[in-house]
């Protein structure tokens, strides 16, 4: 049997407080019944993505979309179909939403979006939906302890920055957790998430948000090895890295290099081009990383990428 191909465009429609979802419970008689989901629904014939998105929510929430950016594509195979979920992050709408089809709807925090029972294929985008557009990577080689807070600090303050990767190969194994505790309670102190680079058992010694894998690591594990209540991440490279980040179970991944770099000068960039082809098979979100700056986020969204992950762009001292 040659299955259906159906092209559905679905809204995480974002509270202007940037904190709540809109979700709609899916009416008990059609397929997935009962369960949430993300408004939206199949293309008619010609429509692009956007404007399917925009007839979809007129239709069943009565709102109008005024600024709406890409945030994932996802392809799952049902039993019976193979389905493109187009997802638009929606910033800005007119219209109060009610559920015109007398579906359910309710905003609810990005948090707890877990907590309510959604189709299969949906993993990727309450993952998406959770993710900043930017991950900070921290500079290796920097030795100061007061200027690494301050740098950290400053990107925290200043760049908004809230998903950040302490990555710090030099250092030996006392110092790295002496680090990591600092890192992480300044973290805390301004909402950011905090993930560790490196084995993860290091999560029992400090109790960070996650861990990010490197691509040696991750090709090397055949489980996921730490809990659903941590995130874990990894560096990935090609094809290969990707199939197994998606097998293992990662959360998000960064995807380099985009653009050649100071710190990896011998590896070929692998362009825009070749970046979309992979974010396009990734079931996951994918941060695009290799000479990235925030300038770069939208570009990245557009081809369907989370955003960008940089250390260069967000590592400077406040009076650089
Ligand atoms: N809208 C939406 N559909 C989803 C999500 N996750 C997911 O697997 N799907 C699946 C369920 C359906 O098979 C398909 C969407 O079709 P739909 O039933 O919303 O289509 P529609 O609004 O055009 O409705 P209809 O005119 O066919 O009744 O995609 C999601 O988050 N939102
Ligand atoms: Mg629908």
């Amino acid at each position: 049997m040659v299955k259906r191909r159906v092209h559905v465009a679905a809204a995480a429609i974002i509270s202007s407080d940037g904190d709540k979802a809109l979700i709609a419970r899916r009416p008990s008689n059609v397929d997935h019944g009962g369960l949430w989901e993300f408004p939206g629904g199949k293309l008619a014939p010609y429509e692009t993505g956007l404007e399917g998105l925009k007839r979809e929510l007129h239709e069943e929430l009565g709102v109008e979309i005024k600024r709406a950016q890409p945030l994932i594509r996802i392809h799952h195979e049902y039993s019976d179909k193979h389905i493109l979920l187009d997802v638009w992050q929606v910033h800005e709408f007119s219209g109060e939403p009610f559920g015109r089809e007398g579906q359910a709807v309710r905003w609810v925090p990005l948090d707890e979006l877990v907590n309510y029972p959604f189709p299969a294929a949906n993993l990727p985008i309450l993952q998406a939906v959770m993710l900043p557009t930017e991950y900070l990577i921290t500079a290796d080689e920097e030795e100061d302890e007061d200027r690494f807070d301050a740098c950290l600090t400053r990107a925290l303050v200043e760049d908004e920055v809230r998903l950040v990767q302490l990555r710090a190969k030099s250092l030996d194994e006392a110092a790295y957790l002496a680090r990591a505790e600092r890192a992480l309670a300044l973290c805390r102190e301004h909402g950011a998430r905090l993930l560790l680079n490196g084995d993860p058992s290091v999560l029992e010694q400090v109790d960070a948000d996650g861990i990010h894998l490197t691509s040696e690591r991750l090709m090397a594990l055949d489980r996921r090895p730490i809990s659903e209540t941590k995130w874990m991440a990894a560096s990935t490279h090609d094809r290969k890295q990707l199939a197994q980040a998606s097998r293992i179970g990662c959360d998000f991944v960064t995807l380099s290099p985009l653009r050649t770099t100071p710190s990896h000068p011998e590896v070929a960039p692998m362009g825009w081009h070749d970046f979309q082809q992979l974010v396009e098979l990734a079931a996951m979100p994918v941060f695009a990383l290799g000479g990235m700056t925030r300038h770069d986020a939208n570009h990245a969204r557009a081809v369907g990428a989370q955003g960008i992950a940089s250390i260069r762009d967000f590592w400077k001292a406040p009076d650089a």
